[in-house]
């Protein structure tokens, strides 16, 4: 059965994608959200943010009269017997997961349910979550309405998110109630995508255990990156060597500057607060943070040896968004690198395609925000790759080179091409955890 009435709260990267992708299967979604200026946005059919693909589905299912919007949580409850929340859940100041969005989302719910309705949680929340918010819910009910809870954590990717969301590798549907999760099933049975039924803290645990174990991974990758630097052999290699086993897998395993995002920094960090407050130690977890710590302490250092004092240094860095093919800067590693290159007074001057505007927003004036990757080498020391954007691979590495004051680049997420930059002449490119190509004058 198509054409169930679906509400969504929040219309972030997971609420957007989910009702758009909803409303492309044949469902009548409505998508609310307390922020007037994104409604207004969307309702003018317009992305508020940079996801590859979503626009063009927006104008699509908004043209079909499926995809609405509102800021009306009467309105769009009115409307709908499935409801869908996917609010933040940042992270609060000691690791926790920040619930303060979903505890007003319940209130908002629980003011303005007026039918018998399914509540699906997709934002991550910490294990038991689920159980909390149907009490608050139950609690504050103003109208005799019956209310079943399904957990159903998201798995997107920023950059990929409708990709990810209409080609989902797995559904996760986390509930103690028979009928909400065969109707949960029918809503999404159009995508053709394997369902996982679990229990609700088991589906809640499924979220953090995938961003944790990736995390891991990551971290695991750039300890032997670090290794290899120092035995002389190459990540890159050894990645490619390791990801040829099907019980290990190719897939997160970029060595570099480290992982940020709205998603890994806060869930890892979230876990372990779990762990700690249960009094199950999970120090590997705090290894995962360390090494990603140090990860993007690393660039800055290997500039530190080469160039001597930073102070008066210029540096190009191209790159700010946390990965490709987002303008997201939530935990993206330029801020610490631009942060850590001011403190020891160097200028940078910083190019990206997409995500200056929201860099100016958390890295400030400290840095200068200039139009283009050339722009940015203009007189440089030195030049910092931090987001493997696909513009940067194509770029004309012999004329950046020619009007930089120094011909050294420190690549922070092996994205260059090495044979490429060694046609361009004189040249120290310096990737992470890879033999540095080293090419004078004479050579
Ligand atoms: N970003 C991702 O790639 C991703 C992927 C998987 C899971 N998640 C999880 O999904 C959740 C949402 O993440 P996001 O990145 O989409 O969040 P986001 O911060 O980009 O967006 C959340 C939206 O919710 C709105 N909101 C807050 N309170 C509301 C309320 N009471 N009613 C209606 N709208 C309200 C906010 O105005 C905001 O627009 C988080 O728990 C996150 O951890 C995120
Ligand atoms: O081999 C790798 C892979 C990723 N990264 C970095 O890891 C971070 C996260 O990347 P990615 O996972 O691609 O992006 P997100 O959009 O943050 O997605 C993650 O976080 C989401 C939110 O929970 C989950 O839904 C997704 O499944 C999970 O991949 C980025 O900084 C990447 O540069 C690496 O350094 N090396």
């Amino acid at each position: 059965m198509t054409d169930m009435r679906v509400a969504v709260l929040g219309t972030g990267y997971v609420g957007l994608s989910t009702g758009i992708c909803l409303a492309e299967i044949g469902h009548n979604v409505i998508c609310i959200d307390i922020d007037e200026r994104k409604i207004n946005k969307l309702k003018e059919r317009k992305s508020p943010i940079y996801e590859p693909g979503l626009e063009e589905l927006l104008i699509k299912n908004s043209s079909t009269g499926r995809l609405t919007f509102t800021t009306s949580h009467p309105y769009a409850l009115n409307h709908a017997d499935i409801i869908i929340i996917a609010v933040g859940t940042p992270q609060s100041d000691n690791g926790r997961a920040d619930l303060s969005f979903l505890e007003q989302a319940a209130k908002d719910l629980a003011e303005h349910i007026i039918r018998d309705s399914i509540v699906v949680v997709k934002s991550t929340v910490p294990v038991g979550t689920n159980e909390y918010l149907k009490q608050l819910l139950l609690g504050q009910l103003k109208n005799k309405v019956e209310i079943k809870m399904v957990s159903n954590p998201e798995f997107l990717r920023q950059g990929s998110a409708i990709q990810d969301t209409l080609k989902a590798d797995r559904i996760i549907i986390g509930s103690d109630d028979a009928g909400a999760s065969e109707k949960i099933q029918e809503m999404y049975r159009p995508l053709n995508v394997p369902f996982l039924l679990t229990d609700v803290r088991s589906a809640e645990m499924i979220k953090y255990a995938s961003n944790a174990f990736l995390a891991t991974k990551i971290s695991f990758i750039n300890g032997i990156a670090n290794l290899c630097e120092a035995v002389g052999a190459d990540v890159e290699d050894v990645a490619n060597g390791m990801g040829y086993d099907k019980r290990i897998g190719s897939a997160f395993l970029k060595a570099g500057i480290g992982y940020g995002g709205s998603c890994f920094p806060k869930d890892v960090k979230a876990l372990l607060h779990t762990s700690r407050e249960k009094g199950v130690p999970f120090s590997l977890l705090e290894e995962t943070i360390a090494i990603n710590d140090h990860q993007q302490e690393l660039l800055v250092g290997k500039a530190q040896k080469r160039l001597g004092e930073l102070k008066g240094k210029k540096i190009a860095m191209l790159g700010l968004s946390f990965k490709p093919e987002t303008d997201d800067m939530r935990e993206a590693p330029s801020i610490k690198i631009a942060r850590a290159l001011t403190a020891a007074e160097a200028k940078v001057a910083a190019y990206d395609p997409v995500a200056s505007g929201n860099a100016r927003k958390v890295i400030g004036e400290i840095i200068t925000y200039v139009d283009s990757a050339l722009e940015a080498a203009k007189g440089a020391d030195a030049l910092f790759i931090v987001t493997e954007w696909e513009e940067f691979r194509q770029l004309e590495f012999e004329a950046l080179l020619d009007v930089m004051k120094q011909r050294i680049i420190f690549d922070g997420r092996n994205c260059l091409d090495e044979a490429a930059l060694q046609e361009c002449g004189p040249i120290e490119y310096y990737p992470v955890g890879r033999p540095a190509v080293i090419l004078r004058r004479d050579d």
